[in-house]
């Protein structure tokens, strides 16, 4: 929608023919986003080729733990010039790869044909055309911009950064702290607990992100503070509804169950606390979201497990 807003011609791919159908006759997805009229230059299609073919730009958004395979199966069908475009928040489990290096990997494109956009973009209120900043992210500037042109509308505003890996980081890593937060929030911990797990959560991010090379500017940026705020005041936010449910105490099985849609940080964290492991960082929030969305530990356990490890200064 954002992309027909700003003037381009959008080709949908859905799996699921009555949603393309219902997309295509109604101009609606009912389920999914009642009451959001699409414009009239998007077109859903069942046929991959059909919206590969010719497209400047090819934006996926799927589940990242799935990604992998949908490529495959894509990537004889993109055409010969087009930028591939990751919406996606995650970390894919085992190689503990970025979106973008999920990309590179399967597709063998240059990095200067990958781009990232991310930031404080609930879908919902997207859809809905309120206000909102994004990040557009390639190590090429002009690519880069070229993108930013492409999405730019009233209602949304998209900043270039050639930071990439800061950016994906950002958004996967905030996904795991949407978890702690909402956990903290269904525990009724309270507004402090809330500022502390963002501001600690930033911090472990920074971390990761100096040590696998992103610039740490990032992190107070739209993909980073931006996304973290959004994500962790919504209850539109999945990962934030996740794990407010765990926090009331439902069990893992319970939550999944009233879960309709992808709550990337609940696999994520996994990968991320993977990563934290290979570059010798300490992501202690992520890895006690791990033990408790994993491990079965209770969260009023991880909690004083937390206030309880040694002290120490602010900055390290
Ligand atoms: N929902 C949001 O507000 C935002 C989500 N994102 C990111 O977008 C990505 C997608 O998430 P959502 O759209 O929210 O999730 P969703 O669950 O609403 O949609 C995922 C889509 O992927 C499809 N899908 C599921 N399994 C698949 C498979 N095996 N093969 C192909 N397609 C499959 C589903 O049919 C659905 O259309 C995630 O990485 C998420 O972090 C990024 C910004 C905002
Ligand atoms: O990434 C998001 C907002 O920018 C959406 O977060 P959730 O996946 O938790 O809904």
């Amino acid at each position: 929608m954002v992309l027909a807003d700003a003037g381009c011609e959008v080709t949908l791919w859905g799996r699921r023919p009555e949603v393309v159908e219902a997309i295509n006759s109604t101009r609606t997805n009912p389920d999914y986003l009642p009451g959001v009229e699409l414009p009239r230059n998007v077109r859903a299609t069942v046929d991959p080729a059909e919206a590969a073919d010719g497209a400047d730009f090819t934006v996926l958004s799927v589940p990242s733990q799935t990604l992998r395979e949908n490529l495959a199966a894509w990537t004889p069908l993109l055409a010969p010039d087009t930028v591939l475009v990751s919406l996606m928040k995650g970390v894919e489990l085992g190689t503990t790869m970025r979106m973008s290096e999920v990309f590179e990997d399967v597709t063998k494109l240059g990095r200067d044909r990958i781009a990232v956009v991310t930031g404080p973009n609930l879908a919902r209120e997207v859809a809905s055309r309120m206000p909102a900043a994004a990040v557009v992210a390639c190590t090429d500037e002009t690519v880069a911009q070229r993108l930013q042109a492409a999405c730019h509308t009233p209602y949304f505003r998209p900043y270039t950064n050639t930071d990439v890996v800061g950016c994906e980081l950002g958004g996967a890593v905030k996904n795991v702290i949407g978890l702690a937060v909402g956990i903290a929030d269904g525990m009724g911990l309270g507004d402090n607990a809330k500022g502390s797990l963002i501001t600690r959560g930033l911090a472990e991010t920074t971390r990761l992100g100096l040590a696998m090379g992103a610039d740490p500017l990032t992190f107070s940026g739209l993909a980073g503070l931006g996304d973290l705020v959004a994500t962790c005041s919504s209850p539109l936010s999945r990962n934030h509804t996740f794990g407010t449910n765990l926090g009331k105490g439902m069990t893992l099985q319970e939550t999944i169950a009233v879960t309709r849609q992808t709550a990337e940080g609940v696999k994520s964290c996994e990968s991320v606390a993977d990563l934290a492991r290979r570059h010798g960082v300490e992501m202690p929030i992520t890895e006690t979201v791990v033990d408790i969305v994993h491990e079965g530990k209770p969260p009023m356990v991880a909690l004083k497990e937390l206030m309880s490890r040694s002290a120490k200064p602010e900055r390290r």
